[in-house]
């Protein structure tokens, strides 16, 4: 099944069911994948050059979005990693001046909220009767407006670029190393339809539902882990000092991919926080486009929709000893069993038995850049903050909406400013 195509086997059919598409707008991603292929083939192919653009972003907006203060200070981590991943994201995708225009980044902040309102409410209900709830529902209105809203904020981005390549320039190479976003490569790429600016528009913000809150809630379930393990704070730290000594500042004497290659135990420690904590309980999920007879006679009628049950499995006893034990360091050790086995079992990396980012063909096409900015943005905040649960409270309660997983959005955290020097500078 893994290398069925999409014509067989599609994950956007699912995804557009999943998201209420009639009533979301998002009907248009069954004639197109071009958000997918700007990933796969311009961010993932160029990932060096788009982590200098987070590096040169991550301070400015770690600096003016965490509390600078030397007292502990109590915060609610998630919004403001949200911020930060919203920041450091919208660089790369739509570049300046909207990556730092407050209104552009609570529009993908929230949008999420209001799709997922909507979405999960006509879940609630047979399909005949969607038409007639999705009129009450107030969500579905103000998603209305935030595609108004993406539109009125990136039509002069888009008209900028398009006089950057009109007559007279040479073309698409014309456009500055900073304008070369992920919104350049897909006004370039895409076909006539693609490149209205009223769909590109709603594509730049549902690639934000794809990968801010992901991200983000990766970083602050890690927070959260350490926090209830403070005893690695000083591991991880560690690494990171034991990196910089050698190599220098990140991305000075070698390009940050390697730079952060380095983080092993980092590395290690993300992928027990996701086996534990996904964002998605269920991946991959599929739809059958037409019957289906596997190698081992099992048939699946056309229509019908396929999921992995990614959480339980990775789990079970039977794919991970002692599950239930919180041991950031098991990537670690198996890398560290045999030579063959160092590339392995990384963060980002899909198996059988990790299905954190879906598999096969269409597994998320924006892992490799997830896991280096959750690795970036914890270099940066290990090192400049000291982090610890407030008096009396632990590790919050995860939360479940259907196939997603979440912490609870009321925990709150205790941080403070470190000051030692920070190795990402
Ligand atoms: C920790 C962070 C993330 C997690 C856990 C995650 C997980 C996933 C999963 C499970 C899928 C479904 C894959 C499948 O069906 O096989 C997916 C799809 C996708 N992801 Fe991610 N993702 C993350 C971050 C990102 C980021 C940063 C981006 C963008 C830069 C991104 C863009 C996408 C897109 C566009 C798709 C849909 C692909 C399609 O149209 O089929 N994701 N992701």
């Amino acid at each position: 099944m893994r290398l069925m195509p999409a014509e067989k086997l599609s994950a956007v059919r699912v995804q557009v069911k999943n998201m209420a598409h009639k009533y979301t707008k998002t009907s248009f991603l069954m004639d197109s994948d071009l958000h997918f292929r700007v990933l796969q083939n311009k961010l993932t192919p160029e990932l060096p050059k788009y982590l200098d653009m987070v590096k040169k972003e991550i301070s400015n907006a770690c600096a003016t979005t965490l509390p600078q203060t030397d007292d502990w200070t109590e915060v609610g981590i998630q919004p403001l990693m949200r911020m930060v991943v919203a920041r450091i994201t919208s660089a790369v995708m739509v570049g300046y001046p909207v990556a730092r225009d407050p209104e552009w980044l609570n529009l993908i902040i929230d949008y999420p909220g209001d799709m997922l309102e909507v979405a999960y409410t006509l879940r609630r209900f047979p399909p005949w009767m969607h038409y007639f709830v999705a009129l009450f529902l107030p969500a579905r209105y103000r998603l209305a407006s935030k595609y108004k809203v993406a539109l009125r904020i990136l039509s002069p981005v888009m008209d900028k670029l398009a006089r950057l390549k009109g007559p007279g320039s040479d073309g698409i190479e014309t456009v500055a190393e900073e304008d070369d976003t992920l919104l350049n490569w897909m006004l370039d790429r895409g076909d006539e339809k693609e490149t209205q600016y009223e769909e590109m528009a709603a594509r730049q913000v549902l690639l934000s539902l794809a990968s801010i809150h992901t991200t983000s809630m990766t970083v602050s379930n890690i927070l959260y882990d350490l926090c209830e393990h403070p005893e690695w704070f000083s591991v991880l730290r560690a690494e990171i000092e034991a990196t910089a000594n050698e190599l220098g500042p990140m991305g000075s004497k070698v390009g940050i991919v390697q730079w952060l290659f380095r983080l092993e135990k980092m590395n290690s420690f993300i992928v027990e926080t996701q086996r534990l904590r996904p964002p998605i309980i269920l991946s991959p999920q599929r739809e059958a486009m037409e019957p289906l007879t596997l190698s081992d006679g099992t048939y699946i009628p056309k229509g019908s929709r396929i999921s992995w049950a990614a959480y339980n499995h990775i789990n079970s006893h039977a794919v991970t000893s002692n599950p239930e034990n919180f041991d950031p360091m098991r990537s670690y050790r198996k890398r560290h069993a045999a030579p063959d086995e160092r590339n392995k079992h990384l963060a980002g990396q899909t198996d059988v038995n990790n299905l954190t980012f879906g598999y096969g063909k269409l597994a998320c096409p924006g892992r490799a850049f997830a896991i280096s900015e959750v690795q970036m943005i914890l270099v940066k905040i290990l090192m400049d903050f000291d982090f610890k649960f407030p008096t009396g409270k632990g590790r919050p309660k995860d939360m479940f909406a259907d196939e997603q997983m979440f912490p609870d959005p009321s925990a709150m955290i205790m941080i403070r400013r470190r000051g030692k020097g920070n190795p990402i500078e």
